[in-house]
């Protein structure tokens, strides 16, 4: 657990070992601060080290046992922390891997810090919510002073050696031996006095205009992270910290920890942390996972189509050093393509470069332009993104087959086109795999594999791996119409729409459900994904009928409500951002500004009155169930019908993929919340007097479990044997 050893008599070496992260658990604790007595005691021990087991330092507090009732936790890290800082031994952290949380906690409790160049450092508690509660608040702003501790404890940001060493946070970066150079420098440091090494005596150098920069702080975090409450509590800390004395400052931080811990959001967040690792670790019904199907390498790729998503495909690619192949149709859209990719990778290269990385000089070697099929004769792996027309992916993959190796994987981009029937016109269906890209596809950290009827579980493994070595999560889903994020999606944003038409106005719609946590509200997110793109989906996945928006309307297809809005706005040429009018009007073609547009306003009271709509002005806690439950409810029924394998890959794909507030865990978890019985009721009551809504409909997962109270998400797949996936 925490082994000491002496070295040259004087130093004693302390390695942290709790597999696979030296997550601090309470036995670690216990452990450490045992070996820390011990040091200190031994009389010839005169300096002290203390590293991590295999190259990490520690990941911090062990999140698994955050539910673990106090008293059953052990020593305090704080204590620990504590008394590191006032032994009259000089500590050495040796810092490799990672020091994160409660493990740079621990860090700068300690007198000096040595890194290793590749480690990283920060203090992410903030992701799972709650605060650096073992003196974090109080011991960094001395350190590094109120804005960059302000930074860093409210974004939970990584931050690079070399960047702490800029920082100050660390005070020696070395590219090998970290733990030899900790050992030189305790040793060099032995009988110098501690007084400035000790954090918690030094006072905190408050810049004058110190209130304005919390206050704006405050004012960031609320926006950036609407509805959530540890950021804010962050920032009280840090405010703490500027105007109390430390032991005060840290009775702050221990009151507003208590506060966060009574709070649902850290129970959503840590089960949010989870469940992105658990879905990565995927396993088939035929039992095959990881452990038994090996992915197959992807030294060479190929992209098809030089649009908004394969561009973002490419430089995803090339941050990964793997070598792409940029394919288009002809020469002007290759020379549009090229010169978008080029863009991008140059703004990436600058980015890599701002955070130390040398080698991103030449990341754009591994790009190559091409009009030529030919040229992907030998390349492991396809990734198709051209615009969403079945006919069209049809072409592209019969040629495909035609000239690519056999042992090569063809993936589609398709949001939500039938994998099957692009699989059959192709020589091996089996090698056929869904890769839903989310927009901007280098950024988003969010692939949907998509596993089609014929494809083999060696694709499976090789498109999950190569999420992992593009820095996504992959979540596996099952071949159905707009898969798993969309297929939910369109439900969501027709109820948004169907509010319109009652007459609600659409930017309080997208306050509400900003406030409520998303990322953005639908109308702004419609724009921009672009009306014509959503139109397209409405009408190809017989959500609507392509002639009604200048027909004569019923507002009903196949007695199922439907809106035309979206159809009449595109063809007034509003498609939103890109066209500078959607929803909203913009500064400029392009633009991001969304500014309320009177047109708008007056077409649709127009539309109101022409249409014979019923009006329906309802509160923010409805527009929050009317717009929200249907996706809860669809997320129930692609459980019913095994296309994911359990809610944590819904909540992942919503929490990755669309922006859903992870301090509500995702809209599964979100359901647990609120109470299942109480999301059916509302449901029943929404479908009984909406009966054209089929998404307000219950489904029988969602009915089944209510009936058996409110049981706990992770319980819901036990009680329901019934519920398998097809995958
Ligand atoms: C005076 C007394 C008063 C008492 C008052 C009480 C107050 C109580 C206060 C409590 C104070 C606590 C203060 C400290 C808090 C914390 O430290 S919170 C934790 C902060 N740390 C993190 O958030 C780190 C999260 N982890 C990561 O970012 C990554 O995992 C990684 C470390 C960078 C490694 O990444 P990668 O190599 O990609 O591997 P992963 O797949 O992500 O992880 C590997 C496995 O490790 C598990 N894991 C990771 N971190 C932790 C952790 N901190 N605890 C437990 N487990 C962890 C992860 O789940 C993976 O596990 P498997 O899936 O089983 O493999």
């Amino acid at each position: 657990m925490a082994t000491f050893r002496h070295i040259c008599d004087s130093v004693a070496v302390i390695t942290l070992s709790n597999p696979p992260v030296n997550a601090l658990s309470s036995a670690l604790i216990q452990a450490l601060q045992k070996a820390l007595g011990e040091a200190i005691r031994d009389s010839a021990v005169e300096a002290i080290v203390i590293c991590g087991d295999k190259g990490k330092f520690c990941a911090g507090a062990d999140i698994r046992e955050f539910n673990k009732p106090s008293q059953k936790r052990g020593p305090h890290l704080l204590l620990l922390t504590d008394l590191i800082e006032s032994n009259k031994k000089p500590v050495v952290a040796a810092i490799e891997g990672v020091a994160l949380g409660g493990g740079l906690e621990l860090a700068l409790g300690c007198h000096y810090r040595v890194a290793h160049v590749q480690a990283r450092v920060g203090l992410p508690e903030v992701l799972l919510g709650i605060l650096p509660a073992a003196s974090g608040t109080q011991r960094l702003p001395r350190l590094i002073g109120i804005a960059a501790a302000l930074t860093l404890i409210t974004t939970g940001k990584y931050v690079p050696a070399r960047e702490a060493l800029k920082l100050g946070i660390v005070d020696k970066v070395v590219g090998e031996n970290t733990v030899d150079e900790a050992i030189r420098l305790a040793k060099k440091v032995i009988g110098q006095p501690l007084g400035s090494r000790q954090l918690s005596t030094l006072p905190v150098q408050c810049p004058p205009n110190v209130e304005a920069l919390l206050a704006e702080a405050m004012v960031k975090v609320k926006k950036q992270f609407r509805g959530a409450q540890s950021p804010q509590a962050c920032i009280e800390a840090v405010r703490a910290a500027v105007h109390l004395p430390y032991t005060e400052g840290i009775k702050k931080e221990q009151e507003l920890y208590q506060f966060l811990n009574a709070t649902h959001e850290p129970r959503a967040q840590q089960y949010a942390f989870f469940a992105e690792r658990e879905v990565a670790k995927w396993t088939l019904p035929s039992g095959a996972s990881w452990k038994t199907v090996s992915p197959q390498p992807i030294h060479t790729a190929a992209v098809i189509g030089l649009g908004t998503m394969g561009s973002g495909i490419v430089i995803s690619l090339a941050k990964a050093q793997i070598p792409v192949i940029a394919l288009e149709k002809d020469k002007k859209q290759l020379n549009i393509g090229s010169k978008a990719v080029i863009s991008l990778l140059d703004r990436e290269t600058l980015k890599m470069k701002q955070l130390g990385h040398t080698e991103a000089t030449n990341s754009l070697g591994p790009v190559r332009f091409t009009l030529d099929y030919g040229e992907l004769r030998d390349v492991d792996i396809v990734i198709e993104a051209v615009f969403e027309n079945m006919i069209l992916k049809k072409e592209i993959f019969r040629h495909l087959s035609g000239i690519c190796k056999p042992e090569a994987f063809l993936c589609t981009n398709t949001s939500g086109l039938d994998i099957d029937e692009i699989a059959s016109v192709t020589d091996r269906p089996q090698m056929i795999v869904g890769t839903h890209f989310y927009a901007p596809a280098h950024i988003m950290k969010l692939l949907e594999v998509v596993h089609g009827r014929y494809t083999s579980s060696i694709s499976i493994s090789t498109a999950m791996q190569l999420a992992k070595n593009l820095g996504k999560i992959g979540v596996l889903v099952g071949n159905c119409p707009l898969f798993v994020g969309n297929r939910l999606m369109v439900l969501y944003l027709q109820q948004a729409i169907f509010l319109v038409e009652e007459g609600n106005k659409l930017e309080e719609i997208d306050q509400t459900l900003e406030n409520f946590g998303l990322a953005m509200g639908p109308f702004q997110m419609m724009d921009l994904a672009g009306l014509d793109t959503l139109w397209g989906c409405h009408v190809e996945h017989g959500l609507a009928r392509p002639e009604q928006s200048s027909g004569i309307s019923t507002h009903h297809h196949s007695s199922k409500r439907y809106s035309q809005l979206l159809g009449i706005l595109c063809e007034k040429s509003r498609f939103g951002q890109k066209s500078g009018q959607g929803w909203y009007k913009y500064e400029k073609p392009g633009g991001r500004k969304a500014m309320s547009d009177p047109w708008l306003h007056n077409f649709l009271s127009e539309y109101h009155g022409v249409n014979n709509f019923k009006t329906q002005k309802i509160t923010q806690e409805k527009i929050i169930e009317w717009c929200l439950y249907v996706i809860i409810n669809e997320g129930f029924k692609v459980l019913e019908d095994g296309m994911a394998s359990g809610p944590e890959d819904i909540d992942v794909i919503y929490n990755s993929g669309y922006g859903w507030p992870k301090h509500t865990g995702g809209p599964m978890y979100y359901a647990s919340l609120v109470g299942l019985p109480v999301v059916l009721t509302k449901l029943e009551k929404y479908y009984e007097a909406n009966p054209d809504i089929p998404g307000l409909k219950p489904s029988s997962l969602l009915k089944n479990l209510a009936a058996l109270g409110n049981p706990p998400l992770k319980e819901w797949r036990a009680l329901l044997g019934s519920w398998s996936s097809k995958l």
